[in-house]
């Protein structure tokens, strides 16, 4: 059995929804099964950004972006997650293959996620990730605020960590041909939360969601078949 961690945090809920269309497509290949784990939030409520989000200095912030209501949306969004088990860096030594998932915060992946791999660290020495087939999904508020730049960027630690990337290739994705503001792209799997969070996932996404799922699957699988030991 060849086994895919797909291990992702998430605020609002946006990740979590693609993260289930990713675990679809994993489904779609015989032999194969995944596991989804959760990046925690900071334990230290003093600097989970969300709290700010309800602070009078940030009150012009709220109303540009409509964000008064986003408190609540996190405080909901947390609980439907209680039941996926906290990520560990056992889940990333026995996994296959991993697919990671994070909104966009500032171009990049947020704290949360940057401090859970900086942990994982020390399998540079070790070695216990080199070769794993591994990919990315993000969201972001708008088409223009880093998506892309996100999925790229965060292959750096996982080159670090001697994983193999895998993308989306165009040949498979006709949807990448089109006019309308959508996510993903060669990069990885994206999606657009919009500036005030209310846009889901569009099917669009979530069917490109699945491919990827289903490609890291598929490769992973290959690569445990080849292994010469279990
Ligand atoms: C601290 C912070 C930084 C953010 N930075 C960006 C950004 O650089 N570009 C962008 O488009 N959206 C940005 N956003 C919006 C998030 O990407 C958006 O809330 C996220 O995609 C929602 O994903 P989730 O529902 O899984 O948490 C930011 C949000 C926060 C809280």
């Amino acid at each position: 059995m060849t086994n895919i961690l797909i291990i992702y945090y998430s605020a609002f809920g946006h990740i979590a929804t693609l993260s289930e269309a990713i675990a679809e497509g994993v489904q779609k290949v015989d032999g194969v099964k995944y596991k989804h784990v959760r990046i925690p939030e900071f334990a230290d409520r003093s600097i989970r950004v969300v709290n700010q989000r309800s602070n009078d200095e940030q009150e012009g912030l709220s109303q540009h972006f409509k964000l008064t209501k986003r408190v609540v949306d996190y405080e909901r969004v947390q609980q439907e997650q209680l039941h996926i088990p906290v990520a560990t860096l056992d889940d990333l030594a026995k996994a296959d293959g991993i697919i990671w998932g994070f909104p966009t915060y500032l171009g990049t992946m947020p704290g949360q996620v940057k401090s859970f791999l900086d942990q994982a660290g020390q399998f540079c020495t070790t070695g216990e990730l080199e070769g794993k087939p591994t990919a990315l999904f993000t969201s972001a508020g708008s088409i223009h605020g880093g998506h892309e730049a996100t999925l790229l960027n965060s292959l750096i630690p996982l080159l670090h960590l001697g994983m193999i990337f895998i993308g989306l290739p165009y040949s498979q994705n006709p949807e990448y041909l089109t006019d309308k503001a959508i996510g993903c792209s060669p990069y990885g799997v994206s999606t657009l939360a919009g500036p005030d969070g209310s846009r889901t996932p569009c099917q669009d996404e979530l069917t490109m969601a699945g491919r990827l799922g289903e490609r890291v699957a598929r490769v992973a699988k290959s690569f445990t078949v080849a292994k010469p030991f279990e």
